[in-house]
């Protein structure tokens, strides 16, 4: 067991965006979290990830309580994340966007903070894992939307995550990219880092993932292997609305 939420429960106003979600992602596996549109899955992460405190219900992270914690302790605790839109300095150049991204270092990273070239020795090895490793001294303003995309993950990389929560990898980015990422994620998890994929792409969601957990109203209404999911009755109903 890697990642639990019981009962977790968000609203805004009149809308329960996470109605007591009681959810567990498994150690080692790509998991998915697919709904749609409007069903809390943002929400869920920003919950997870102390973006945004949610009104009741816990987080458990390797059997440590995790809830309420601010986004720095949740990064410290080992779990990193990506943004629907993506999030980069666009005025800092790409070498400079990935030292600012360990700036809430784990304790690992903090003790050899001064030793500046070794971080940006791990920044070039995250670039060039991820492809971008030539345009290290290029504004990060001047990337395509899909090469922000991959920056933005070389950022959480630095952070040495065991869990990795990424919200719509794919939206807004080309399929060579897509392919880019989906192999990485393939890599990353062969090399043992746990992934939990936001993704509206079903091609994407349903080739990667081990695992998927469908939300519908704010909680899981279904989870299994990908083709079981692709084949369940409340899946269809909550995405097709009959
Ligand atoms: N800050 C907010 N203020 C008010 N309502 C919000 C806020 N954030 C989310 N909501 C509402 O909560 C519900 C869930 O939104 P959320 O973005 O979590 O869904 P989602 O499944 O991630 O959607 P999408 O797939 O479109 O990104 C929606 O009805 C949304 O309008």
């Amino acid at each position: 067991m890697n990642l639990e939420t019981v009962e977790l429960t968000k609203s805004f106003g009149g809308v329960t965006a996470v109605d007591h979600a009681t959810v567990r992602f498994v150690d080692g596996k790509v998991n998915g979290l697919i709904g749609p549109n409007g069903s809390g899955k943002t929400t869920f992460f920003n919950c997870v990830t102390g973006m945004i405190k949610p009104d009741s219900g816990s987080v458990a992270y390797r059997g440590k309580d995790i809830t309420k914690h601010a986004s720095d302790r949740v990064a410290r605790a080992g779990i990193g994340r990506s943004f629907q839109l993506c999030r980069v300095f666009p005025r800092m150049t790409v070498m400079e966007n990935l030292l600012v991204a360990v700036r809430h270092p784990s304790v690992r990273t903090l003790l050899r903070s001064a030793d500046d070239e070794h971080e940006r020795e791990r920044a070039r090895h995250w670039l060039r894992r991820v492809g971008i490793d030539h345009l290290e001294h290029a504004e990060a303003r001047n990337l395509s939307y899909g090469q922000q995309k991959l920056l933005e993950l070389a950022g959480v990389l630095m952070g040495d995550p065991d869990t990795i929560m990424l919200d719509e990898p794919a939206g807004g980015v080309n399929p060579a990219l897509i392919g880019r990422i989906a192999t990485l994620v393939r890599e990353l998890n062969e090399e043992g880092k746990t992934f939990i994929i936001v993704e509206h792409n079903m091609e994407m969601v349903m080739s990667l993932c081990d695992h998927v957990v469908v939300f519908d109203r704010g909680r899981p209404i279904a989870e299994g292997e990908p083709s079981m999911i692709q084949q369940d009755p409340r899946v269809l109903e909550a995405y097709l609305g009959v």
